[in-house]
């Protein structure tokens, strides 16, 4: 089998586009603060660059640097890459991994050119060091993992997989002989090498880049939707996510209620303990409800103390009972928070679609008066929104009454 392929413009252009990735590898972790693995990965790739320049220098430079120390660098370049997805997935990183495999790798190339001269076992003992550790990089990434990473995962870890088969296959046919059989010269086999090993790289850089703009997406949308504090839904988010449940839930001819719950005599806390106290306080509060709630409920943070509830399937009389084991369970005892005596009761207001319609803000409205009234008549205590509880109506009414015990409780 012939080909009109050049072997050294082949390897010359996998060398550019290696040196091109790595560049682009090393730009990416320049900027990338504590996001982990991009610099492993450019310096994994600088490795192997090098490791590729020294071995397209066959000929000009001494075989134990154009063959051994090549094939050692590459097999560095390709461990360390394998650092850098474990540090990208928060796994410990076994240093000395890459540098004894590449030192292995030396010393077995080593013994058969010097000792035992075999052309098969030295691209055997190459293939099978390379693709191994793609297969280790690949069986890291090729794992479930939460959307929109997981395409990332899979795109690199497959790109890994393949590289990883064809060396091993590269390493098993040469030992064989098996290619001289089905007539496949040193030639083509370099050719199809130079040009899997030059896809390969163009697949693996970008699908590390792909790895880090996903992660970051995911950051950055994390932070946007959820309250830095208590890790909630943040307003907005709740208001979206809530309204699109609502809809379902409708659709589906199902009933939804909605729970606010607000802390009583917070700012009491907050000036008997400080603020750092009263925050975690507040994240205290929400480990309770949360205790209570399933999968598919939603909380958010609505205001300061505030907290909304959204129960999807669930009746208003059902969410009473709920919001009454919530209350029982931040209600229950004196708790030490940041080392401190804190004693903390709070206040639901529970509204139903029955009543109210899907509309999240008119059943927020809704509980929000129950809130009030619950507030009004002593705290620490739920009441539910009906129909002849017209929420907003009495607000303002409530609000003074609420004020006025506020007032004779201090
Ligand atoms: N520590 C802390 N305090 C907050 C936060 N957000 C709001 N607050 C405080 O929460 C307190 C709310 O006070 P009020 O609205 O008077 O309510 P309250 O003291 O709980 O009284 P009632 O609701 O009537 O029982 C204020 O002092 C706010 O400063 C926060 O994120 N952390």
């Amino acid at each position: 089998m012939q080909t009109d392929l050049n072997t050294f413009s082949l390897a010359l252009a996998l060398v550019l586009v290696t040196l091109g990735m790595t560049l682009v590898l090393i730009m990416a972790a320049w900027h990338s603060g504590s996001e982990k693995g991009l610099r492993h990965w450019a310096l994994g790739n600088l490795a192997l660059t090098m490791g590729l320049v020294l071995s397209i220098s066959q000929g000009l430079l001494h075989y134990s640097v154009s063959q051994i120390l090549a094939a050692g660098l590459m097999v560095l370049g390709l461990g360390v890459i394998w650092l850098g997805v474990r540090a990208f997935k928060g796994l410990s990183q076994p240093q000395a991994g890459p540098i004894l495999a590449a030192l292995l790798v030396m010393l077995v190339l080593g013994y058969f050119h010097y000792i035992q001269d075999s052309a098969a076992a030295r691209l055997a003992a190459t293939g099978i060091c390379l693709g191994g550790l793609c297969l280790m990089s690949a069986r890291e990434l090729l794992v479930p993992a939460a959307a929109p990473l997981r395409r990332a995962y899979w795109f690199t870890g497959g790109i890994m997989l393949l590289s990883g088969i064809g060396l091993l296959l590269r390493a098993a046919a040469g030992f064989q002989g098996s290619l001289q059989e089905a007539g496949i010269t040193g030639e083509v086999l370099q050719h199809a090498t130079l040009l899997g090993v030059m896809v390969a790289q163009i697949g693996m850089a970008g699908g590390f880049i792909l790895m880090t703009h996903y992660r970051t997406i995911m950051a950055l949308q994390q932070l946007s939707e959820h309250d830095a504090l208590t890790g909630t839904l943040n307003r907005r988010s709740m208001h979206d996510k809530a309204q699109g449940l609502l809809d379902a839930t409708r659709q589906q001819g199902l009933p939804a209620a909605l729970i606010m719950v607000d802390a009583d005599h917070f700012k009491r806390i907050n000036d008997e303990f400080g603020h750092q106290t009263g925050d975690a306080v507040l994240c205290h509060l929400v480990t309770r409800i949360r205790l209570h709630m399933r999968s598919n409920d939603l909380l958010g943070r609505f205001g300061g103390e505030e907290f909304v509830l959204l129960l999807p399937g669930v009746d208003a009389s059902d969410a009473q009972e709920v919001a009454e084991r919530i209350r029982l369970a931040v209600n229950s005892h004196t708790e030490s928070i940041s080392d401190q005596p804190v004693m903390l009761s709070i206040s639901l207001g529970v509204a139903g679609t029955g009543l109210h319609g899907y509309d999240y803000t008119a059943l927020v409205s809704a509980a929000d008066g129950a809130l009030y009234r619950a507030k009004a008549l002593g705290r620490n205590r739920v009441e539910m929104c009906s129909a002849a509880d017209s929420p907003m109506r009495d607000k303002m009414a409530l609000r003074l009454l609420s004020q006025f015990r506020h007032n004779l409780d201090v």
